[in-house]
């Protein structure tokens, strides 16, 4: 496989610029895929009760890991979706600032010296160190050290989900492609070794919590929340972006009992859907600023002032309020989705608007975002980064679901807000301190790793890193 997902989606999306839908086949497995924007946002949000669920296998006795919200189906998955939601509105994000911060300083730290000497590095690893302690930190409350040991165990076991072997593409394939086989391999998407390893851990640390009493503002206790009481404490006011969050969670009804196993699931997820698309993502945003140095400045004015009216800290309302932070953060986003192809499946047989096609019960639907996102009709010259793409006025022009880096509608990224707070901070920090430049090692133009879960470039980000 010489392409990514998304960029053999791109390749059949450009091949029918007139049609609003195509078929195909991926090892002999039928998919639509979808490229009229309004239709998107019927599968998506309008007629959501045909297409909710998604295509990996959950099986929770075999499979204990499997069975986390970005897996879950139909009524099991509404019905722990409308209990977390709760656990990620922005109050909930907010009060996990500090740690997130704390995370900052030891990145800071930890480029220093490298820093002054003016060498090369490598950003992404560097940063999915960063994201993998502030993941740890706060949701499983422990102190990964990823940056003062890459070889730590909770960076290992990021590495080895994510790495695109041979054994973890093989395991995947089976698993999405013949489900009956994978089953009776007793295949797993993440491993037996990091299944074990996973749960002991999450297990021994609520065991501790329980038996000390421990509190901290993390997921773990947002969890306990849920098995302790069946319900996440909700913030006293809940306004404008979170009333959506929260009025888009309903309830399927159904009781759902916090077991430890269910739980560590959970966190399981929050661990992988979190640091390998933050810190992605950030890479991205670094590569682009060093190859545009003019946004660079402007972007490191702005932080430097934000800074010096907060007596020289980057608080939480700071990062918020930063406007060319955000469209930077989005651009970055637009050109380099970490999630190139979105997925439902038809959940019941279903009738496409405007055409006689009728689409069965288990169909596969894609939903391009690579594609879309570089579509000259939605962003002319896709290939230039322009931050003022994503400027209020820009913004007006263009329709709504040309821009789905964290989906839409009920399945829409529980995390958005904890991952866009982590990963503007994580920039925001390093501009404070240092300069980016491309090196001999950086590549012009990336070439993007087929192997890879998410958007991710075939060699790392290599860039030259400066004290100011
Ligand atoms: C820049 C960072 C991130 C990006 C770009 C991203 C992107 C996405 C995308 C594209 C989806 C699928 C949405 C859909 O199908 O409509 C998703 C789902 C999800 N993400 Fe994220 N994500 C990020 C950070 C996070 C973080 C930090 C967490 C957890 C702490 C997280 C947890 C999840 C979960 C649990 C789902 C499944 C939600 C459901 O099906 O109900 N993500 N994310």
């Amino acid at each position: 496989m010489r392409q990514t997902e998304g960029e053999i989606l791109q390749d059949q999306y450009k091949q029918f610029p007139d049609e609003k839908f195509v078929g195909g086949y991926r090892m002999r497995q039928p998919y639509l895929l979808l490229r009229d924007l309004d239709l998107i946002k019927t599968v998506m949000v309008k007629d959501f009760d045909s297409f909710h669920d998604r295509r990996f296998p959950v099986d929770e006795k075999a499979m204990p890991l499997s069975a986390h919200v970005f897996n879950l189906k139909g009524r099991r998955w509404r019905a722990l979706r409308a209990k977390m939601t709760p656990a990620f509105t922005s109050g909930k994000t907010r009060l996990m600032f500090q740690l997130m911060s704390d995370c900052g300083h030891a990145l800071s730290r930890h480029l220093d010296a490298p820093a002054a000497r003016g060498d090369a590095m490598e950003m992404r690893e560097m940063l999915a160190q960063f994201a993998t302690d502030v993941i740890g930190s706060c949701a499983l409350g422990l102190q990964m050290h990823a940056m003062d040991d890459p070889d730590s165990e909770f960076r290992r076991v990021g590495r080895a989900v994510f790495e695109p072997t041979a054994a973890n593409m093989a395991r995947r394939l089976t698993l999405l492609f013949f489900p009956p086989l994978a089953r009776a391999l007793g295949l797993s998407f993440e491993g037996r070794r990091i299944t074990d390893f996973f749960t002991r851990a999450v297990r021994e640390m609520v065991r501790f919590r329980e038996e000390e009493g421990v509190q901290r503002h993390d997921f773990i206790d947002l969890l306990l929340q849920l098995k302790r009481h069946g319900s996440v404490q909700e913030d006293k006011e809940a306004a404008g972006e979170d009333a959506q969050l929260l009025a888009n969670a309903v309830h399927s009804g159904d009781d759902i009992q916090m077991t430890d196993n269910l739980l560590a699931a959970q966190v399981f997820v929050f661990f992988i859907a979190g640091f390998e698309t933050s810190s992605t993502a950030s890479s991205f945003a670094l590569y682009e600023m060093a190859l545009n140095p003019d946004v660079q400045e402007r972007l490191r004015d702005e932080v430097d002032e934000a800074m010096a009216d907060n007596g020289g800290h980057l608080t939480y309302d700071a990062i918020q309020n930063m406007r060319y932070l955000d469209m930077v953060w989005n651009e970055s986003l637009r050109k380099y989705p970490p999630g190139n192809n979105l997925v439902r499946v038809v959940t019941r047989d279903y009738k496409m608007p405007g055409s006689d096609v009728q689409l069965p019960k288990g169909l596969w639907v894609n939903i391009p975002v690579m594609a879309i996102h570089h579509d000259p009709k939605y962003y002319p010259d896709p290939q230039r980064f322009d931050p003022e793409r994503f400027s209020e006025e820009e913004k007006a022009k263009r329709p709504h679901y040309a821009f789905l880096p964290f989906g839409e509608g009920p399945r829409i990224c529980i995390g958005m807000r904890f991952g866009i707070l982590q990963g503007k901070l994580g920039l925001a920090m390093l501009l404070s301190k240092y300069r980016f430049s491309p090196c001999a090692r950086t590549k012009v133009p990336l070439r993007f790793d087929p192997k890879s879960l998410v958007t991710a470039s075939d060699d790392g980000i290599w860039l030259k890193i400066e004290a100011r």
